[in-house]
């Protein structure tokens, strides 16, 4: 089990870019299975996740060119579908969360599809539901094996084709937006996906589908229309940077109080983010595309107006991402003031808090979704421990606690972090960070 030893209480300064955003590469590699044409991607972020995407999708027959660091071209004109009723697929794809997503397409291009119960982080029930029913309402056939956890979807009819339909997701779902999505760009006719949801990397989807000829309508809104074409070509895309990153570098700096610049972080496209990073009292500013970091010794959490303790909660975009809420949460740990952190959308996400109260944060875990934290305003420094990091973001945050702690850590279970950070130790060790790579 691969570990970092942090030596806590160094400053970082530089600059540092983001990489490209996990939740993106799952959705668009997995697009590439809509066309026998070629597709380019930039910017793909080279994680653990990601790597495996890739890997299923070269079992699958997909033939896979590495261009450079990041660009890839996928051309998937013959996939093997035998391959995915073998264990070895069953074993692979039930790795990582984003394999769910090459569903859709299958469906759509060959009227078939079959899918493992997907991997993920385990922060709570993750249903899949909306993508099921996604695909019946556009005539699918379903059938769930209770026993081996495998998912069997059929189009209707000889010719194997979806048809397009009127839905009212019962939850925005990202994944299964995306898988739906992906499914209605070839059925016949029309769909329209209501209550879709929209956040940045289900816009850039949406726009890389167009350019393969797609006809989507309603991009970024929570209201898609979908007429379907028989046919889509190949096209290139790039990839945005990733917002969980960018958020996480923000955190860190106000935690370790650095001076940062995190370069071309799109900074249209993440929402909500700066605002509630604000809202904590953390100083930055917008320099064209970067966000420059001062240093800073305190950051003291607002209040709402009525002088009520401030709620930081997760919602569907343009709402802000649950995918954060971990990182708010230890930043809150060294403010002035007190926050509650009301995690709506996983119910199992923030029991890692008990690693940052071993460490001397002050925290209240109310209920599995809210834990209140009163924070230290920097008077009382985090002290070094050893810990797991039990999924991706919460790995994030434990580091980030190691990294303004007294004394040395060790983060065991990092395959977590690595799964969606791409290098972190090598690129924080360049900004001054002190982490040892332990295999
Ligand atoms: C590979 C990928 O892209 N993963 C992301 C994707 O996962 P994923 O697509 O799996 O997550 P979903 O959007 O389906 O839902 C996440 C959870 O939130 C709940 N839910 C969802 C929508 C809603 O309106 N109300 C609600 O309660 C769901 O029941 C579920 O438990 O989106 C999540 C929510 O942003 C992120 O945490 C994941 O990083
Ligand atoms: C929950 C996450 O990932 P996944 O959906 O891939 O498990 C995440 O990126 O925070």
């Amino acid at each position: 089990m691969a570990t970092f030893e942090v030596t806590g209480g160094c400053r970082l300064s530089g600059e540092i870019t983001p990489q490209g955003a996990k939740n993106e590469a799952l959705e668009v590699i997995c697009a590439v299975l809509l066309t026998p044409e070629k597709v380019t991607i930039h910017n793909i972020p080279e994680i653990l996740d990601v790597m495996q995407l890739i890997g299923l999708l070269e079992a699958m027959g997909v033939v896979v060119e590495r261009l450079g660091t990041g660009s890839y071209s996928f051309q998937a004109k013959d996939v093997d579908l035998c391959y995915l009723q073998t264990d070895e697929f069953r074993k692979a794809a039930s790795r990582l969360r984003g394999s769910v997503m090459i569903t859709g397409p299958l469906l759509a291009r060959y009227g078939r599809a079959y899918m493992p119960k997907p991997g993920g982080d385990k922060i709570g029930r993750r249903r899949l539901d909306t993508h099921f029913i996604g695909f019946q309402n556009l005539g699918a056939e379903f059938d769930f094996d209770t026993d081996r956890k495998f998912y069997t979807v059929t189009a209707p009819g000889p010719d194997r084709r979806l048809h397009g339909a009127y839905m009212l997701l019962d939850e925005a779902s990202v994944t299964g937006t995306a898988n739906i999505v992906m499914a209605a760009v070839l059925a016949e006719g029309e769909t329209t996906i209501y209550n879709a949801a929209c956040e940045p990397y289900l816009q850039q989807l949406c726009r890389m589908l167009v350019r393969m000829g797609a006809n989507i309508s309603g991009i970024a809104s929570n209201r898609l229309t979908i007429q379907g074409v028989d046919s889509l070509g190949g096209t290139e895309h790039t990839m945005l940077p990733d917002m969980i990153e960018v958020g996480s570098f923000i955190g860190m700096a106000a935690m370790t109080h650095s001076e940062i610049t995190i370069r071309n972080v799109s900074y249209g496209d993440l929402g909500i983010i700066p605002q509630q990073f604000a809202r904590m009292g953390i100083r930055f500013e917008q320099r064209g595309d970067d966000i420059y970091i001062p240093q800073q010794d305190h950051y003291e959490i607002e209040s709402f107006i009525d002088g009520s303790i401030m709620t930081i909660a997760d919602a569907p975009w343009p709402g802000l991402t649950p995918d954060l809420l971990s990182v708010f949460l230890v930043v809150a740990t060294q403010a002035k003031g007190s926050v509650l952190i009301h995690q709506k959308m996983f119910e199992s996400r923030l029991f890692f808090v008990d690693k940052l109260i071993d460490m001397g944060a002050q925290i209240i875990l109310c209920d599995p979704h809210r834990a209140t934290v009163i924070g230290h305003d920097h008077a009382i420094r985090l002290r070094g421990t050893t810990m797991t990091s039990p999924d991706i973001r919460a790995g994030v945050a434990l580091l980030i606690a190691a990294m303004s702690a007294h004394g040395k850590s060790v983060i065991q279970n990092i395959d977590q972090i690595d799964r969606g950070y791409q290098n972190i130790d090598g690129r924080l060790n360049a900004l001054g960070a002190q982490i040892r790579r332990i295999d």
